[in-house]
């Protein structure tokens, strides 16, 4: 995909969601934000302010009501599914969370799965979930059943997951809710180092300690963004 010199990788402009379940709930305001390619962006506010939807629609996981929203210079908003589909197929990585991973198989076979319907053979989803797991510091337990793994544990490897493919942007949806202080410091690194390397990563958070670990701090509130 083109590279749009200068320009944000991801960039809303004007995007609003209106969800219409016989009255009309703005859950997003008319928004216009730009994330830099290798941004390190996080999203704080009260529960019901907003969030998620704002989350959902920069992962072309919900469409938006108005507006329009370009993904390295290419306008999606009103775009053929297909397009969308592809987009976020390859560009982006999603975390949650819930960890999402299936029992009774391997951390590397769940980090393997996520690439099953994507353009790779099964020797490339091999050699790249095996990178994501070195990525992630859990070589030595590539082979393990995710039940055998601590909270933190099976975060990484959901971040291995949302890794794998090398997509350009990942989204993480309370990616620290369900660990402990210790585990949240470990996602949090892993996080950063991601960033680091060029990663641009987006974080919606309840929890202040991720929130601070942004360099793009943004708060909603009623549907409306700004900074935090
Ligand atoms: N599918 C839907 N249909 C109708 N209303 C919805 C839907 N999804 C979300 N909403 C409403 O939109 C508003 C924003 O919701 P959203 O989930 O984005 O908030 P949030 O900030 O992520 O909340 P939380 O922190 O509790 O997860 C809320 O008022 C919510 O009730």
């Amino acid at each position: 995909m083109a590279e749009a010199d200068g320009a944000a990788l991801l960039r809303l402009d004007g995007v609003s969601r209106v969800y219409d379940d016989g009255f009309p709930v703005h859950a997003l305001r008319p928004t216009t934000l730009d994330i830099a390619r290798g941004a390190y962006v996080t999203i704080t506010g009260p529960s019901g302010s907003g969030k998620s939807t704002l989350l959902n629609l920069l992962g072309l996981l919900d469409t938006p009501t108005a507006g329009s929203y370009r993904v390295d210079g290419v306008e999606l908003c009103g775009a053929a599914e297909v397009l969308r589909n592809a987009v976020r197929g390859q560009m982006f990585g999603f975390v949650f969370q819930a960890f999402h991973l299936l029992p009774g198989r391997t951390a590397l076979e769940n980090v393997e799965i996520g690439m099953l319907y994507g353009p790779h053979g099964r020797r490339a989803r091999r050699a790249l979930a095996t990178e994501a797991m070195e990525r992630i510091g859990l070589t030595h337990r590539l082979h393990a059943d995710p039940r055998t793994l601590s909270g933190g544990e099976r975060q990484r490897v959901a971040i291995a997951r949302a890794i794998a493919a090398r997509p350009r942007v990942l989204f993480c949806d309370e990616p620290t809710g369900n660990l402990d202080s210790a585990n949240t410091a470990n996602v949090l690194e892993l996080l950063r180092e991601l960033s680091r390397a060029g990663l641009t990563v987006v974080v919606v958070t309840h929890e202040p300690e991720v929130a601070a670990a942004g360099e793009q701090r943004l708060r909603v509130v009623d549907g409306v963004v700004g900074p935090a």
